[in-house]
């Protein structure tokens, strides 16, 4: 039987994702170990491989069929867009992606923000279906993390931005003034090989999905 790839996103959900595999006997303890850089193991039974994988990047391996299975948060599904069967919400990983703003601006709504006021996030596809939505044109800027800084340093008027404990906005003197949507860990799956459900797919699809309602729900602590 060929062996099911699985891409485990690095980062925040990782930890989480490997215990749940572990719980169904899929080792891939050693993405959790610093002592080594591997980037692809087979689990002992040889039926599984896991790659380890930017989180941005696991829904681009299961999309171009590298991996028939990937856990990936629901942010990066909607910034992404690609073409990949939303197979369960696994319920960790929570955090939601929000507008803010310095909390000594006037800003307290959405509506508030002139236009084309500039706007910094890591996710500027979901700005821009936001702010299209609203009808409200802004000027987003591109920047790879550290996106509080932007109103800090008047780059930006607002930011949009994952938010999970609220401790980063907070220590930075920033308030939300809006929520796009609400985030958590998804099981994804390659299109056509979910519809075929070759090598044990199916069974393997429902046993993760079965672990979410038992599972430990951690998220990164504050
Ligand atoms: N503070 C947080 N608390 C809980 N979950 C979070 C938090 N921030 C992000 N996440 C979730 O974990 C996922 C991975 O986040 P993480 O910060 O590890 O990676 P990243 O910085 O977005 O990606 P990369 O390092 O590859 O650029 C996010 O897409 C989101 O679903
Ligand atoms: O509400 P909190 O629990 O404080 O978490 C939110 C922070 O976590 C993420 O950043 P990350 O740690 O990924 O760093 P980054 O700035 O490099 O993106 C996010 O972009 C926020 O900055």
């Amino acid at each position: 039987m060929t062996a099911v790839t699985i891409a485990l996103p690095k980062g925040a959900l990782l930890k989480e994702t490997v215990l749940r595999l572990q719980q169904l006997g899929i080792d891939f303890g050693a993405f959790l170990e610093s002592s080594n850089r591997l980037l692809r193991l087979s689990d002992r039974s040889g039926r599984y491989e896991g790659l380890l994988v930017r989180a941005q990047d696991v829904p681009v391996y299961v999309a171009y069929g590298q991996a028939q299975v990937g856990v990936v948060g629901f942010d990066v599904l909607q910034e992404k867009q690609l073409p990949v069967a939303q197979v369960a919400d696994l319920g960790f990983g929570y955090c939601r992606m929000s507008v803010a703003v310095k909390g000594d601006s006037p800003y307290r709504q959405v509506q508030d923000l002139p236009a084309h006021c500039r706007v910094a996030s890591k996710f500027v596809t979901c700005a821009r279906l936001y702010f299209d939505e609203l009808q409200l044109p802004v000027e987003l800027i591109s920047l790879y993390g550290s996106v509080e800084l932007a109103p800090l340093t008047g780059m930006a008027e607002a930011i949009v931005d994952l938010v999970s404990s609220g401790r980063t906005l907070r220590e930075n003197g920033l308030v939300e003034i809006a929520t796009i949507y609400d985030s958590t860990a998804r099981l994804i799956a390659h299109p056509l090989s979910y519809r075929l459900g070759r090598n044990g797919l199916h069974p393997l699809l429902q046993q993760i999905q079965s672990l979410s309602a038992t599972g430990s729900g951690a998220s990164r602590t504050s």
